[in-house]
Formats: structure tokens, sequence, C-alpha cells
């Protein structure tokens, strides 16, 4: 059978004028990345000459500068320029992670930190602060694919490529179970915080999805640059979790930044303290023990050990010397008015006590001296004077030498009252007088003063309390930073808040929340109330976009919002999605087989997925309301549809649900307590009504749970609560 011809090509379908942009902006990327390489080849041959044959001093200083400088090259490459901007008057800039000049010292790109790259950020078709024209670039690798513009003044011009926005598309990838760093889609509501000039307490608060753990992180990217005070003494960046870490862990990298020190509050205080392994508390000894009044016990408790009454008694050179309870008691007022801590007060106190030693000692010399004299007046030839000065002086601790009675009396005047003192200072009998009035004392013995016992292992809630006892017994020690960022910070209890403050000295601190997803051992009402005195100082902002989910899902979580905090600020989701699907499962028969026909309360029952392995607590009969193989089968049908899934449950159902869906392709099943901050495609909650019930503030975890994902939401109850 005859081939048809293949047919012969056309003539090129002429560029079109996003082509012809996509171009223009290759041009530029390419003379970017020709700086970034001949740059980074620079900094490498200099690092290598660094390592070799530097002085010391030099060399350690400007190998941190080079390999920060390295490190910001390397995690610049990929989506180096990301952005352009129009002024009106025909003058364009591109924006990027990093700034970059060309030979001549002319800029190639901005470092979006710049401020010269605020209005890419700030500019509106309202308010376009000059600009004509907002280009979003992406990049794939090296090359440029697409060009979408926002013509902010006039109308659309031949060069201008008017599409969707990159937020959308942004908004609706897929997740991978590590949060993204979005310095090209930064909103401009968000970005004012980011680079805010004020340089005190931050609070950004905001409902779920809000963007906080964005605008907290690119705020600390921006202080990084910005803030001599963080750049020399770091930044510290707290989150709720080992999780909520690992979630957050590459965006700051991805930034180039790779100084900044990621912990959980535990974490920070159990390596300051040196406590390893800390047992998990309940919410109620955590609650009790977050409460700021403890501070205060734990203050009078370490007070009431600084001489609170009593005399001195020492015996120095065989004289018994007792110091009053007036004088201890001024010696006491003077030390504790220093305000230093316990034990650099203690040194005070010791001073004040050997200085009145001291006195007392010359005061004796000085009547012996005077009886001396009369002694020898009336005494004389009667006995031998000079044994007995001698055995006098001897008393008093000092030599008899060669120069006989007027020798002594020349030793006794010129008594040199430093070494004295100093000698007293050093002197283990007066320590060990000092230390039943004021004793050195250990946090530990501190705190299990205040609570009436010593505990074998501390539990994350008493780490602040360690922290507070050790603060107050030492003075603040430990490392500080110049810029402390706290994620997800309703959680912290008001102990753990001083613990915090303590390292950042200069109350230079972005703190990001939402009260209405507070946990159960926190749960104040106000920022104020949650802060304390820091929030005094503060600038609040709120922020009411969500970026993460959709209308449909934040509808369904607004009853429990309503319930929790009726007055807040609602947010705007400017997506919608699916609708939510509620599903009421059977509950579990005892005998597993056959397989129980599942009747979802849905039109549109979900596949029924492999059989499901047998999970110990279905094996140990001791099973519970959870029909986890109907749960299984929502959650397959939800990875075959796409997307990341997580699961949430309650605590204690997690574990054995992880067990129950091993294989089922879900990215994780993550018991309620832990799952602030993250998010997936798909989310599953099991058994809202057992996440409600399981632990006070119940409700506060439901509602952090049904905002979790960013597309679609399945709840599957269960048709009993009672054990089966
Ligand atoms: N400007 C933006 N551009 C693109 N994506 C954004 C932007 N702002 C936020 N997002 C995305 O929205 C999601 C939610 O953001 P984020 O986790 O910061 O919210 P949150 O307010 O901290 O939420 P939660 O209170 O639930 O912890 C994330 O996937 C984030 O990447």
């Amino acid at each position: 059978m005859p081939q048809p011809e293949p047919p012969t090509p056309g003539p090129a379908a002429p560029p079109t004028p996003a082509d012809a942009q996509r171009a223009v902006e290759q041009r530029h990327l390419d003379a970017m990345l020709a700086v970034l390489d001949a740059d980074t080849t620079r900094l490498a041959a200099e690092a290598a000459t660094l390592q070799r044959d530097a002085t010391a001093d030099l060399r350690e200083e400007r190998l941190a500068l080079v390999t920060r400088r390295r490190a910001a090259l390397a995690a610049a490459e990929h989506g180096l320029c990301f952005g352009r901007i129009d002024a009106a008057d025909g003058v364009a800039l591109h924006v990027g992670r990093i700034g970059l000049s060309d030979d001549a010292g002319e800029p190639l790109l901005l470092d979006w930190r710049a401020d010269a790259a605020r209005p890419f950020y700030a500019a509106t078709p309202a308010t376009s602060l000059g600009l004509r024209r907002r280009r979003h670039l992406t990049t794939d690798g090296r090359a440029v694919v697409r060009v979408s513009d926002e013509v902010l003044t006039g109308d659309p011009t031949a060069d201008d490529v008017v599409g969707d926005g990159p937020l959308l598309a942004a908004m609706t990838a897929g997740r991978t179970g590590r949060m993204r760093e979005v310095v090209a889609t930064l909103q401009s509501e968000q970005d004012a915080i980011v680079r805010s000039p004020h340089r005190g307490v931050t609070v950004v608060e905001g409902g779920p999805g809000t963007g906080k753990t964005v605008v907290a992180l690119h705020r600390a990217a921006y202080v990084l640059a910005m803030f001599d005070q963080a750049r020399t003494d770091g930044v510290l960046v707290l989150g709720p979790g080992p999780r909520f870490l690992d979630y957050i862990s590459q965006v700051l990298p991805s930034l180039g930044e790779n100084d900044v020190v990621l912990s959980t509050t535990t974490m920070l205080l159990a390596e300051a303290l040196g406590v390893t392994d800390p047992a998990r508390a309940s919410d109620d000894l955590r609650r009790r023990l977050g409460d700021a009044r403890v501070a205060g016990m734990l203050e009078r408790a370490v007070r009431g050990h600084q001489a609170p009454g009593g005399t001195l008694t020492v015996t120095i050179a065989g004289d018994r010397i007792t110091l009053t309870e007036t004088e201890i008691a001024e010696a006491r007022a003077t030390a504790q008015a220093t305000g230093l801590a316990h034990h650099p007060a203690r040194e005070v106190f010791v001073e004040l006590v050997t200085d009145a030693l001291t006195d007392e000692v010359q005061e004796r010399a000085r009547v012996f001296l005077a009886r001396m004299d009369e002694d020898m007046e009336v005494l004389a030839g009667r006995f031998d004077i000079e044994k007995a000065v001698a055995a006098d002086l001897a008393r008093l601790g000092f030599e008899a030498d060669e120069g006989g009675v007027a020798g002594h009396k020349a030793a006794l005047a010129e008594l040199d009252p430093e070494a004295l003192r100093e000698s007293l200072a050093h002197d283990p009998v007066i320590d060990a007088a000092v230390e039943g009035l004021w004793p050195r004392l250990t946090a530990a013995d501190v705190v299990a003063e205040v609570l009436g016992r010593r505990r074998r292992r501390w539990t994350d809630a008493h780490l602040p309390l360690l922290d507070e006892a050790a603060a107050l017994l030492d003075g603040p020690g430990g490392r500080t930073f110049g810029h402390v960022v706290v994620d997800e910070a309703q959680e912290l209890t008001p102990m753990q808040w001083r613990a915090v403050l303590r390292r950042c000295p200069g109350r230079s601190m972005t703190i990001v929340g939402d009260l209405a997803q507070a946990g159960p051992a926190t749960g104040a009402p106000t920022w104020d109330a949650a802060l304390g005195d820091v929030a005094r100082r503060a600038q609040v902002h709120t922020l009411t976009v969500c970026y993460r989910t959709t209308t449909q899902v934040l509808a369904a979580a607004e009853p429990l919002l309503a319930e929790i905090a009726p007055h807040q600020p609602r947010s705007r989701a400017i997506r919608t999605g699916p609708a939510v699907r509620r599903i009421t499962t059977p509950p579990p028969v005892a005998n597993p087989a056959p397989l129980p026909v599942v009747e979802p309360v849905e039109t549109t029952p979900p596949p029924v997925a492999d059989p499901v392995p047998t999970t110990p607590a279905a094996a140990s009969g001791g099973f519970d309301r959870l029909n986890h193989r109907v749960v299984r089968d929502f959650v397959a049908a939800e990875v075959a549809a796409g997307g990341l899934v997580g699961v949430v449950a309650a605590d204690d159902d997690a574990a054995i649900l992880e067990a129950a869906l091993e294989g089922s392709g879900a990215d994780r099943v993550v018991p309620v307590s832990q799952v602030r901050g993250l998010e997936w495609d798909a989310v599953v909650v099991v058994d809202p009504d057992g996440i409600r019930t399981a632990r006070a503030g119940g409700e506060r975890d439901l509602y952090v749970a049904l905002t979790r994902p960013t597309t679609r939401l399945v709840v599957v109850s269960t048709g009993s609560t009672t054990g089966g």
C-alpha cells in the first residue's frame, strides 16, 4: 500500500508577543547568570586561598563572609530572577534572590530585600508607586519559561503579556510535604510586614493559611540582611514541634540563609540546661507550670535563701567574732539592692561580711594596742611583758618577731586590712558560715522546693522553670540572638515566653500566631494577655486573606470558629474548590470478616481498597469506635484522586491508625496535637467528635485539623461512640 507523503514543514509560526518577551528576558537572565558564575568561581578561588595561607584573624572573618556569599549564590541559581518592574518613565529593574552588578557596577539584579525592590511587592493599580508594569518571570533551571505581566498604569501595549498571575499557580501547586519560599509572590500586605523597619516586637495574627509562617520566615531572611544586630548576633526561629521544623526547614536555605537557628522552645531549653530527652508533660501540668505566677514563686524561693535572719559567728585567730542580726540584715539589703542574681549577689554579701569582720578585727587590734600601752605602764617590771604580748599577738594570728614589744606594736599598727580582707574572703571557715545564711543553690533545688518534691525525670513543662531558676541564680546566660521569630506563638505559656525573652535582650522579635488555634495549655484571649509586657511595645498586624485553602473549607470550619472566637476577624479565601465530604461510618464489628458493607451517608462511596492489615489494637480485641477498614478505604480514594494526603486523628488514635493505614499511600497520620502549621492537598479528619472530646480545648484542635487542606477535606465520623 502506498505510504502517504509526509507533510512538508510549513513556514515556522511567527513568534507570539509572549515568545518575544521570553526571549528578551532570557537575554537578561543569561547576563545575570554569567555574573553569578564568575562570582562563584572567584569566591571559590578566594576561599581556597584563605584556607591555605591568610593570617588567623582576618582569615576567619573573611572566610565567614565568603562562605556566606557562596551559599547565597548557590541558593540563588534557581529562580535567580523572578520579577521586573518598569517605571512609567521607562526605567526597568529586575528583582531576584540576590543583588548582582555588571563589570561597570551597573545593577543587573536587585535583591528582593532592597528598598528599590519594594514597588515590585507593594504597587497596585490604585497605588502604582510610579510603575507602569509589574512582570513575573517563571524559570526552569536557567531557562525563562513564562512571562506574565500586570499593567498598573495605562493600557496594555504589544510588549505586555497579560495573563494569570503566578500567585494562583503557587496556591494551587501540589504540596510536597515541605513548605516553599514564596519570595516571587509575596503579597503587598505580607511584604509590608516582612520589610517593616520596626526593630521592636512585631506581632502578626491571622486565621489559618493567611501566610503567617510565610511572613515570619521571609522576615527572618529580611532582618538578617538588613538589621545589624540580627546579622551579628544571629536569628532564632522557634516553632511548635519537630514535625513543623522539618516542614519549614527548606524555606530559609532556599532564600540563601543557612545560619538561622531553627528550634522548638523545648529543644532550645533542654540544650541550654543540659537536660536530655525530657518527658512530655500532660496538658494539665503544662498549663499549671506555665502560669506566670510560678515565676514569682521561684523568685520568692530564691530570696528566701538570702540571709532571711540570724547572726554570723566565726573564730578568727582564736577570737570568736559575731556579726549581729542588724549587721547581717544591712549586708543582705545592700547585696539584694544590686539587683544581681543569687550567686553574684552572694559574692557581694561575702564581701560585705568580710568587710565587717575585717573592721571588727581592726577594732579589736586597736583596743588591744590601747590596752597594751596601759598594761605596760601598770605591769612594767612585774612580769614578762614580752611573753604576754607575744601570746596575745599569736592569738590574733601574728608571728612573734625579733622586735620585742615595740616591734609587735608596730606590726599591729601596720595591720594590712586589705590582706586580711582578702584572706577572710577565701577562708573556708567563713565560706561555711556564709553558706548557712546565703547558700549556693542549683536550679533543680529551687524548682523542687517550689513544687514540693524532687523529680527523677524532668518534663518539657519543667524546663522553663529550670531556666527561670537558673537565671535567678546566675543571671541570664547562654546564647542570645539579635532577632527571634516565634511561630505558632499562641502555643507558648507565659513561663516559656519569659525563657524566650531572656534570649532576646534587644526585644527585636517577630511573633506570629492565631489565638483561635491555641492548644489547651495556653488559650489566652488576647495578645496582651498572652505576651504580657512584651505586647505593650508591639506593632500588631492582622492578615485576612487565606492563601492555603478554599472557601468551602473555611465555611466548614466556620461554626467552630464562631464558637471559639466569635469576634475574631474572618479571613477570606480567594479560591474555591470541591465540596467538603462528610462521611459517617458504621462502627467496627467484633469479627472483621466478612468485610462489612460500607454505607457512607455520601452518595458515591469510594472504592473498597485492599484487605486491611490487622492492627495491634484490632488484634487485641480492645478496639474502639473507629472502623479502620472504612477509614482506609476513604484514604485510599483520596490518594487515588491525587496530591499529598494527610490524615489527622485524636492523639490516642493516631498510632493505631498509622498501622492501619500502612501502605495506603497517605503522606502521614498526624496526631492532632502536632498538626499546627502543617498542610496537605487533601486532608482526612478522622472522628471529629473524638478529637473534640479527647482533651480540654478539643474544639480548637478540631478547628486546626479542618483547616489543613489546600483543596480537599474529608471528615470521617464514626456511627457509634462505644467501644467495639
Ligand atoms: N504570597 C503567597 N504566595 C504563594 N503562596 C502563599 C503566599 N502566602 C501564603 N502562601 C501559602 O499559603 C499556605 C499557608 O501559608 P502559611 O502556612 O504561612 O499560613 P499560616 O497563616 O501560618 O497558617 P496556620 O495558621 O494554619 O499555620 C502555604 O502553603 C503558603 O506557601
